[in-house]
């Protein structure tokens, strides 16, 4: 796993725009070959979309060829309600950059059979051959996607009833109403993301410090799902400055010295392409 410390939230939207659109176009998807980007809501992944809209702005970089699935979605909330998550993707992200609509994912909480919707969302993910990068966010309680404290880490996409603290923390998006706060989502499972090749997640701000340090100081534990990162081989955390409050000063200085190694073997390989010598494919998958 890699952990990426930036000095805010803006920062982190940064990087992880610009990462993930070097994925893409490294990838070059055709229609043929689409490339499969799974995707979260929250407040944390706002400044991620903010970045990856300029870069479609800026031409450097196309959705026309990607399919996105996404984490989760509220049971029984209408989905042109305000704070359905089909609303909130299409408002922060999906009417502002050129995917198709028909090429976006959302799980539908409103189904007539919803466990017949979560199996065959898990088999519209496998007919795509899978997903190439899950962005993922965080709660409060370490929860990725809508996997409460207690979710098996074996799970796949199902109904999943919320945790009070949960309902609690997205009161603020209610009116602060608790009991406008709906109690059950459709959310893909613990392992459905882990199948995913990569997993990058976002997590900040000072209420993520204590999710971030149980899931990567502290051992794989249910009560933490986050943790489960520790079994892919291919994880990135970034977070900001304020999320860090709770790891132990070894733990960032670990992390920092190796992203510092990283970018000096970086731009040496750089400098002996630039001399023509042969090099080897740098990048680092822990
Ligand atoms: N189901 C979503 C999660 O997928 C998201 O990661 C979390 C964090 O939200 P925020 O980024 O607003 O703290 O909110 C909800 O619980």
């Amino acid at each position: 796993m890699r952990l990426i410390i930036r000095d805010d939230s803006a920062a982190v939207g940064d990087y992880i725009a610009n990462y993930i659109c070097k994925r893409i176009n490294e990838f070059n998807p055709t229609a043929e070959k689409p490339f499969v980007l799974g995707l979260p809501t929250g407040s944390s992944p706002i400044a991620t979309y903010k970045a990856l809209i300029k870069l479609v702005k800026d031409d450097k970089l196309s959705f026309k060829n990607v399919i996105t699935f996404n984490m989760d979605e509220y049971v029984g909330l209408p989905r042109d309600h305000s704070e359905s998550y089909h609303t909130f993707m299409f408002r922060e992200f999906f009417s502002h950059i050129d995917i198709p609509p028909s090429q976006v994912n959302i799980l539908d909480g409103n189904a007539k059979d919803l466990i017949a919707e979560c199996n065959s969302y898990e088999q519209r993910i496998k007919s795509f051959g899978g997903i190439e990068l899950f962005l993922g966010g965080i709660g409060e309680d370490g929860h990725i996607a809508f996997n409460e404290p207690g979710s098996s880490l074996a799970s796949r996409t199902r109904i999943k009833t919320l945790a009070y603290d949960t309902i609690l923390a997205n009161a603020r998006f209610f009116e602060n109403d608790v009991s406008k706060v709906p109690r059950m989502a459709l959310t893909v499972g613990v392992a459905t993301v882990l199948d995913s090749r990569e997993v990058v997640v976002v997590v900040t701000g000072q209420r993520k410090a204590l999710a971030l340090s149980k899931a990567i100081e502290e051992g794989v534990n249910h009560l933490w799902t986050l943790s489960a990162l520790q079994m892919h081989p291919w994880a990135l955390i970034v977070t900001d400055e304020d999320a860090t409050a709770e790891l132990h000063v070894k733990t960032v200085k670990y992390f920092k010295s190796i992203e510092r190694v990283q970018d000096e073997v970086e731009a040496r390989q750089a400098e002996l392409r630039a001399h023509g010598e042969a090099t080897q494919q740098v990048g680092s998958m822990e």
